[in-house]
């Protein structure tokens, strides 16, 4: 089988992007693992499907798959690149486009400037909808490792993630700490773990160890989800600069029972076909 697919990346975070309104597409878990795989395949973070929509109120369903395979809820760099292909590739008209992710809906409008803003819908803090193992919703959590206690925060963006403070993100421990955070047993479908340091009110840096697809250049949940947490923690005022090691994001949340809003740019690379 004949694949058309487009490479694109939000920051860094990559991405190829598979039209399956106008070509047949079927994915197994393996056939994802060698796309995304960076030595024999093309090389992302995650695979974008992009899909004809299951309800009349919606204009696209939007499913991801993480490097590893797994399909997942929400992506938020990948939510822009979205917006940018289905507009690249003339699958609508529209600049204000309704989606439907297996994390919930979210509304994608691309601004003239060529930057995309996200309605990331509101963040999810309840332990079960997580899903994360706790006997009451708190604004911090005691997570239990072997060799010590770290003090998260956790937040659902449609999907799972645990918000850890620290004091340099330079030289936090990104790779010892992110695998055993993501594969914590208190958090049932795993977790994305973010490591936040605090610039100003308005500002922090951060970086984030994906589930499925280990530390990566820039994760959109990730940052909706840090702000979440540090507005909860009173540290940050409604609108946000996070900067990743990929570049910058704005984020907007007014507080609980509110949307966040991600704004940020989607680059094309590359079109190309793959035999698979
Ligand atoms: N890179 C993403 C998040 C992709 C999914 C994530 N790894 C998960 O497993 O939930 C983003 O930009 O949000």
């Amino acid at each position: 089988m004949r694949l058309r697919f487009t490479k694109m990346h939000g920051l860094g975070n990559d991405f190829v992007v598979i039209d399956g309104v106008t070509q047949k597409v079927r994915l197994s878990t393996e056939k994802i693992r060698t796309l995304a795989d960076r030595h024999f395949g093309v090389g992302c973070d995650q695979v974008l499907l992009v899909e004809t929509p299951t309800r009349p109120d919606i204009d696209f369903r939007y499913r991801i798959f993480n490097a590893d395979g797994g399909e997942v809820e929400n992506c938020g760099n990948g939510a822009r690149c979205f917006a940018r292909f289905v507009l690249e590739r003339k699958l609508t008209g529209k600049r204000s486009i309704k989606v439907e992710t297996a994390g919930g809906d979210i509304t994608l409008n691309v601004t003239e400037q060529g930057q995309v803003q996200v309605d990331m819908g509101i963040p999810r803090l309840n332990p079960e909808e997580i899903p994360f193992q706790a006997d009451a919703e708190a604004i911090r959590y005691d997570l239990a490792l072997p060799e010590q206690t770290l003090d998260i925060s956790a937040v659902s963006m449609g999907n799972p993630h645990a918000v850890l403070m620290v004091n340099k993100v330079d030289s936090a421990p990104v790779e010892t700490l992110g695998p055993l955070i993501e594969s914590h047993e208190r958090f049932p479908r795993r977790v994305n773990a973010g490591f936040m340091q605090m610039v100003s009110p308005s500002e922090i840096n951060l970086r984030v160890y994906e589930r499925g697809a280990g530390e990566t250049l820039a994760c959109g949940t990730g940052a909706c989800a840090a702000v979440v947490a540090g507005r909860l923690r009173q540290l940050l005022e409604e609108t946000v600069k996070v900067n990743l090691p990929g570049g910058s994001l704005s984020i907007t949340w007014p507080g609980p029972g509110h949307s966040v809003i991600m704004t940020g740019p989607a680059t094309t690379v590359f079109h190309g076909q793959v035999k698979i």
